[in-house]
């Protein structure tokens, strides 16, 4: 694993637990080296592990991701925001045997997506993530926005645009923007709006979709991960669901 912050130290907890039968963590890489089972380099995270699981960031998946493909090691990616930056992208697809994976994250339906995007096109593909005021203030946003943010009192629309600029616009926050726009209709035709709303204690994605399978809305609402109100709780075991998966005997929505 690269990370061991909100959804790697459930991920790891779960695995030590012995409760995803066929897969033991062999490993974590982070910058600190705080976290149990810590390995110094991605080459020893490589060589313990058939799969890396990579939940710690953009500048992680950038810094660590092209040695894992490389070696041979599919690498599962919860950052997957980070592949907006299409030279990224490519130097993950091309750089060896490893299969790349990325989660679904926080997000649903994409089962269904994926077979509606083999029935025929989209004719629209829409997202509004909505999150409490206090974790979507960002360093480049306008003084003012950001006053309201903090006053944290109102409803605010904080982005508009595309789901490339979502995804890099907030790192730690909209990479389901990614995730749905490389499973529907790409990065920069997928609408995108980031909402603050004080009286969120859920966090919410709504994905909008109209194409030729037919209509469909899905309303999804997580509860925040204690550790990290920026991250849906449920994230982690979307990927120990993932896990499981490859080594199921029986796999229900494959
Ligand atoms: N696809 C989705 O639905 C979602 C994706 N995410 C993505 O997952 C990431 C992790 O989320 P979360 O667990 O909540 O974050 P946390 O901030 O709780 O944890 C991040 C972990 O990553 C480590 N880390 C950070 N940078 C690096 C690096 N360059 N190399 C190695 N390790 C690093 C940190 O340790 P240290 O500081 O010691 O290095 C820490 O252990 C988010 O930043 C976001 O990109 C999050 C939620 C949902
Ligand atoms: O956890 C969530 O709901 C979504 C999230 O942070 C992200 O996509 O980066």
């Amino acid at each position: 694993m690269i990370g061991y912050g909100a959804i790697g130290a459930i991920v790891h907890a779960v695995l030590r637990a012995g409760e995803v039968p066929g897969t033991e963590a062999a490993g974590i890489l982070t910058r600190s080296g705080d976290s149990p089972q810590a390995l110094d380099s991605v080459e020893a995270l490589a060589e313990a592990s058939d799969l890396v699981v990579e939940a710690a960031g953009h500048d992680a998946l950038r810094a660590h991701g092209p040695a894992v493909v490389a070696s041979g090691v599919d690498l599962l990616v919860v950052s997957v925001g980070a592949l907006t930056d299409d030279a990224l992208h490519d130097r993950l697809r091309g750089a060896g045997q490893g299969r790349l994976l990325l989660s679904a994250g926080a997000l649903g339906g994409l089962d269904l997506l994926g077979a509606a995007r083999l029935a025929g096109p989209f004719e629209r593909v829409a997202l509004r993530t909505t999150k409490p005021p206090a974790v979507l203030a960002r360093p480049w946003m306008d003084e003012r926005v950001r006053a309201r943010l903090e006053r944290g009192d109102e409803r605010v629309v904080v982005f508009g645009g595309p789901a490339r600029e979502a995804a890099r616009a907030f790192p730690e926050s909209v990479n389901v923007a990614a995730t749905l726009a490389l499973a529907t209709v790409g990065l920069d035709a997928l609408e995108v709006e980031v909402v603050a709303d004080p009286d969120a204690d859920l966090v919410e994605h709504l994905v909008t979709v109209e194409a030729a399978a037919g209509a469909y809305e899905f309303r999804i609402r997580n509860r925040p991960s204690p550790e990290n109100p920026r991250t849906s709780a449920v994230t982690a075991y979307s990927v120990l669901r993932a896990l499981q998966a490859r080594h199921a005997p029986e796999v229900v929505g494959a």
